[in-house]
């Protein structure tokens, strides 16, 4: 549905001699599925916003290829436009207009007649749970309620690809979780989105698959449970009631083990593929050898161990 080959944006800031260039976006390879909740990922500055409005066709890039719906972005702008929806990230609505005025004028702009717009803004309340303050002015809705009508005027015109910049940035936690379900709910309709977000909680819940971007480039893409696996394995820590030492050397033979350590503290720590699956072998091979298990704790690795160990620094301090 999207598919992007060495996209380039490059910004000149500043006059003649003191002016500097930030290369924004370096050289884009992306490729998103039709109806998949595609995760664009990365620390403030890395390129996220300026790639989404290069897509969204409101910024020209400096280089590469994109296409999206089928359109190419080089020269089929308008047919691009068509197919897609673009929330941005302060949003779009306005203080002193209904969600329903809004949702109908914007239904209007994209050449749909007024019965029908009327038609489509009141199922698009209805959708997102909006209909029972609909005809109050939007300057008396709260944050959450606010994301809700700018992301329905994104979806009002029923575009294929939806394109959301940060949609939950600034939300508390049970507007989020909320958004997250209309976000969904999208997706069952058939709809592409395409997100940025900064939260790797975010990221992880939501996306089906996801890019993590640095310095306007991709250093991991796939799904949450790949990437987490593919970078770091998973870590299974055990306490048994004597033996450590053999327990460690039982298990090191595993093939479902990388490796086994006898910790400090006395516990045994595994390196694993997959913990879901190394755990029960992990306990029948201490049951055949009598040794007593008295705790066992499987520790997934976070996408901030995926972006640690791609760019040598954590995203939550970037
Ligand atoms: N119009 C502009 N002029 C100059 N530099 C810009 C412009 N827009 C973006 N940049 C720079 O390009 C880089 C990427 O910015 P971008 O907004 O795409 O990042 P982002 O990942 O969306 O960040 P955030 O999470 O803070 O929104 C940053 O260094 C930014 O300062």
């Amino acid at each position: 549905m999207i598919r992007t080959r060495g996209l380039r944006k490059t910004f000149r800031t500043g006059r003649r001699r003191k002016s500097t260039t930030v290369e924004a976006v370096a050289g884009l390879d992306l490729t998103v599925g039709e109806g998949e909740i595609f995760g664009f990922l990365g620390p403030n500055g890395a390129g996220k916003t300026t790639t989404l409005r290069m897509l969204a066709t409101l910024l020209p890039p400096d280089g590469g290829e994109a296409v999206v719906a089928g359109a190419d972005l080089r020269t089929a702008q308008a047919e691009v436009r068509r197919s897609i929806g673009y929330v941005a990230q302060g949003g779009g609505t306005w203080d002193d207009v209904t969600a329903r005025e809004e949702l109908v004028l914007q239904a209007r702009m994209h050449g749909i007649g007024r019965a029908e717009a009327q038609a489509r803004a009141a199922e698009a309340l209805d959708a997102f749970d909006l209909t029972a303050f609909a005809d109050r002015n939007c300057r008396t809705y709260s944050g959450g309620q606010r994301r809700r009508v700018d992301i329905a005027l994104g979806v009002v015109h029923r575009p294929k690809v939806l394109f959301l910049d940060e949609p939950t940035s600034g939300l508390d936690p049970q507007s989020r979780s909320h958004m997250w379900d209309e976000i969904r709910r999208l997706r069952t309709a058939g709809m592409t989105v395409f997100l940025t977000t900064h939260y790797l909680d975010e990221a992880d819940a939501l996306c089906d698959r996801i890019a993590i971007i640095d310095g306007g480039g991709i250093v991991a893409e796939g799904t949450p449970t790949e990437l987490k696996r593919g970078i770091a394995g998973e870590v299974v820590t055990l306490e048994v009631a004597d033996h450590a030492a053999k327990a460690a050397e039982v298990l090191a033979a595993l093939d479902c083990v990388r490796s086994a350590e006898v910790r400090d503290e006395g516990d045994v720590r595994l390196s694993v593929d997959a913990g879901e699956t190394a755990m029960p072998r992990v306990m029948r091979a201490l049951a055949d050898v009598g040794v007593e298990l008295t705790t066992i704790e499987l520790h997934r690795p976070t996408l901030d161990d995926v972006f640690l160990t791609k760019t040598g620094r954590s995203l939550r301090e970037s």
